[in-house]
């Protein structure tokens, strides 16, 4: 048995596509149903429905044999236990630094003065950061990041950007891109010994699907 882990939304939307070129299709609209385990034509694949950071940690430890997961969730988990095979250039968008419209960015840089930023994404935004050599204190959140700089909370957020309606409906600006971003398939190391042929098969087919 092959088990693949995916998020619901985005990341299953676009990955079935991919999956149909590799035979494979789902048999359950996870929309509509409760089920956490789904089969596919496949009598040896299944899917697995796991929370989008969850799925590098499922891989990791072999609940899933592979899965699909951005470029910004593997950094923060750190990739420990992962082949990374293929970029499937699929849930495209970037991460950025954004502030309020008012907030003057380029000065509180240049100035040298400790910025406040709120993210998910704490390990990629201290990185970023250092790189530049701006301090910054680093505050974890889990969701509504552009409340942060709206309520005082911080001067900055780091977040995902693509089609920038959600930060101009909250009058936030992005300031700077920090990395492109796009979900990758990530592969157990032990499952690709020990289950090689029918995992390469499901990694060749995949390969030869991805958009351009
Ligand atoms: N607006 C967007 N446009 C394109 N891709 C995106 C966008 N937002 C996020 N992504 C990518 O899709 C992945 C999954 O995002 P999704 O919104 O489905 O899950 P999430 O809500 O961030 O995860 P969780 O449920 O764990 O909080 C992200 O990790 C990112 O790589
Ligand atoms: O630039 P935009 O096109 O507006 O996209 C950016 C938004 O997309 C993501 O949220 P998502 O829509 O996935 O909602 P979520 O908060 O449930 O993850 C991200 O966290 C931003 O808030």
């Amino acid at each position: 048995m092959i088990t693949l882990a995916l998020s619901k939304g985005r990341i299953f939307e676009e990955t079935l596509p991919l999956l149909k070129a590799a035979g494979i299709e789902v048999l359950e609209d996870p929309e509509k149903s409760r089920k956490l385990i789904i089969g596919t034509t496949k009598p040896d694949v299944r899917v697995v429905l796991v929370r989008a950071t969850d799925v590098p940690t499922y891989v990791q430890y072999g609940g899933a044999d592979l899965g699909v997961a951005g470029k910004d969730v593997l950094l923060e988990h750190g990739g420990q236990g992962l082949y990374q095979p293929l970029d499937l250039k699929i849930a495209k968008c970037r991460m950025s630094v954004a502030t309020r419209d008012d907030f003057d960015y380029a000065a509180a840089v240049k100035q040298g003065s400790r910025i406040r930023v709120a993210t998910k994404y704490t390990s990629c935004a201290r990185d970023f950061f250092a790189d530049k050599g701006v301090h910054v204190d680093v505050i974890k959140l889990y969701g509504s990041m552009e409340l942060a700089p709206l309520t005082g909370l911080a001067d900055a957020i780091v977040d995902l950007v693509s089609t920038g309606s959600t930060l101009k409906a909250n009058h936030l600006v992005e300031v700077e891109e920090i990395m492109k971003i796009s979900a990758r398939l990530v592969v157990n190391q032990a499952a690709l010994k020990t289950k090689r042929e029918p995992l390469r098969q499901i990694i060749d087919a995949i390969a030869s699907a991805i958009p351009e």
